[in-house]
């Protein structure tokens, strides 16, 4: 009985390793052979699988969705906008430092290291409203193709991210790809802090959640070839660097979500080389940036305009300002509506009218009231007192309405809030747009005082003043309010929208962006 049961177990166990093998050399073979089914790298097609509807996608982040392999600007981004300039400068430092003889390994570590260290856990965003803008810039239109399919018709997807650390990629993955299972590498933490070291990548966790999913896997990316023989794939497709170069980048109007808010004060990808530039440029824009603030603040505008374009930065007027005197209309003032690019737009209205405005303002900080070189007017978002506080600015002079209600970067309008249609019985709409190279000069952080100044320190920032027809105020003020939204919208070719600014900071700060004075 004994020798059967021995025999029985050996037969199975040869049965269990020759299977193993057979199948480990049909997938070796197809990794290692030239006729391994590559994907194609100057089209568009995705691999030849048509039912994929038993089937479960696996895709490796890194190597099969983001057209270039190197991931230090993330870790930059998490540096610099989660630790500050200090924390960014060390990383660079150790990064240049060990980019000669460290392995591939070691720098991934330093560099979780130098970013997370001592970072809080709770509240951690960076992942949702910083990182995704940046992921989705790197997104190859081929390789996305292959993670849509698979969303659509395949049983399941699973993203892993072997290298960059799963917070980091976490909030991209849901909230921009629509990915439901991530896996990745994790961070030590402590008492609520990260302690910065990098966990080990868990090979038996995927092998676990394979056998979880069943047999028929795909997947994607070049290192599943060498965990074939532990991973129950029926088909790799692999790609390179090389043929990643060729992949288109997938545009903004495919975006699976658009990127409506982001926050960060980065304007650009910051590879060390990048980000190099801007640490040696740093103490001239802050020179610039002070400057500017002084010229705009202290001379006229037909002085400061073209002496602050003798520093770099540029204004468009585009068509006429209207000609008219304040005064002139049963109001007293007139009424400018425009969209909101950054604290400085009624400045920008002012300069383009050559006269001095008024700007109604929510939630804005002691500092930039005190430093604003107009007049500024809290609202208190009591419908009643703001209609009454804004009714006697206008029969005062002009005045310059943002009824977004907060700033926006992207080419989106939020929803125009139309309380400033029942002041007057026309308003000329204002279309603003802004350019910035270095830094954006909007945020949702502690210290948005320094907005204006970010805006300035940008070596060339610019902006674009369009005064739009008068429109006059018939009709609902909802009607009114939605039309001059679209006026805008058309002038500028943005998009609109109803997002509101409780939107816009639940989603980057998780807060409803009341700033206390
Ligand atoms: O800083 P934001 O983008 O929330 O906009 C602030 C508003 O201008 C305050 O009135």
């Amino acid at each position: 009985m004994a020798s059967k049961g021995f025999f029985t177990k050996s037969f199975l166990l040869y049965h269990r390793i020759l299977h193993r093998n057979l199948s480990i050399g049909k997938l070796y073979r197809r990794t290692l052979s030239a006729k391994l089914p590559r994907y194609p790298s100057q089209s568009t097609s995705l691999p030849s699988f048509d039912d994929i509807s038993n089937k479960t996608l696996v895709v490796d982040m890194d190597e099969w969705l983001l057209k270039s392999n190197s991931i230090f600007p993330y870790f930059m981004l998490v540096a610099l906008e989660g630790g500050g300039y200090l924390r960014g400068l060390l990383l660079l430092f150790s990064y240049l430092f060990l980019y000669f003889f460290a392995s591939e390994e070691l720098m991934l570590k330093v560099m979780v290291m130098f970013s997370f260290c001592g970072m809080k856990v709770d509240g951690f965003r960076l992942d949702r409203a910083v990182l995704p803008k940046y992921f989705l810039e790197n997104v190859g239109l081929e390789g996305f193709e292959v993670l849509k399919k698979g969303l659509k018709e395949a049983k399941g997807v699973v993203c892993i991210s072997r290298r960059v650390p799963r917070v980091m990629v976490d909030g991209f993955l849901r909230d921009y790809m629509g990915v439901k299972e991530i896996m990745g590498r994790e961070i030590g933490m402590k008492y609520g802090f990260f302690s910065g070291v990098l966990m080990d990548w868990n090979e038996d966790k995927l092998a676990q959640k394979m056998e979880d999913v069943g047999v028929d896997v795909m997947a994607f990316g070049s290192c599943f070839g060498k965990y074939s023989q532990q991973l129950p794939f029926t088909e790799i497709y692999t790609t390179t660097e090389q043929e990643k170069k060729n992949w288109n980048t997938l545009p903004q109007d495919m975006y699976p979500n658009p990127l409506v808010f982001h926050d960060g004060r980065l304007a650009f990808t910051p590879t060390p080389m990048a980000t190099l530039a801007m640490f040696v440029y740093l103490p001239l824009g802050i020179v610039l940036s002070v400057l500017r603030s002084l010229i705009f603040g202290l001379l006229p505008y037909r002085l400061s305009i073209p002496l602050s374009s003798l520093t770099g930065s540029r204004s468009y007027l585009v068509g006429q300002p209207p000609q008219y005197k304040t005064g002139t209309n049963r109001a007293g003032g007139q009424l400018f509506v425009c969209n909101h690019r950054t604290l400085l737009d009624p400045i920008a209205i002012s300069a383009g009218l050559n006269r001095p405005v008024t700007a109604v303002t929510y939630s804005l900080s002691r500092l930039s009231e005190i430093i604003s070189p107009i007049q500024t007017a809290r609202l208190t978002r009591n419908k009643e007192e703001d209609r009454r506080r804004m009714s006697t600015l206008l029969a005062r002079g002009d005045l310059v309405v943002c009824p977004e209600g907060t700033t926006c970067r992207e080419k989106f309008l939020l929803r125009f809030s139309p309380l400033f249609a029942e002041l007057t019985d026309k308003v000329v709409p204002v279309a603003l747009n802004t350019r910035v190279d270095m830094f954006y000069g909007t945020s949702t952080s502690i210290f948005k005082f320094m907005d204006p100044f970010y805006f300035l320190m940008n070596p060339r920032p610019e902006y674009w003043v369009e005064f739009l027809e008068k429109v006059p105020t018939e009709g609902r003020s909802i009607d009114v309010a939605n039309g001059i939204q679209r006026k805008i919208g058309e002038a500028l070719g943005f998009e609109l929208t109803v997002l509101t600014r409780k939107d816009k900071y639940m989603m980057l700060a998780g807060n409803e962006g009341i700033v206390k004075a």
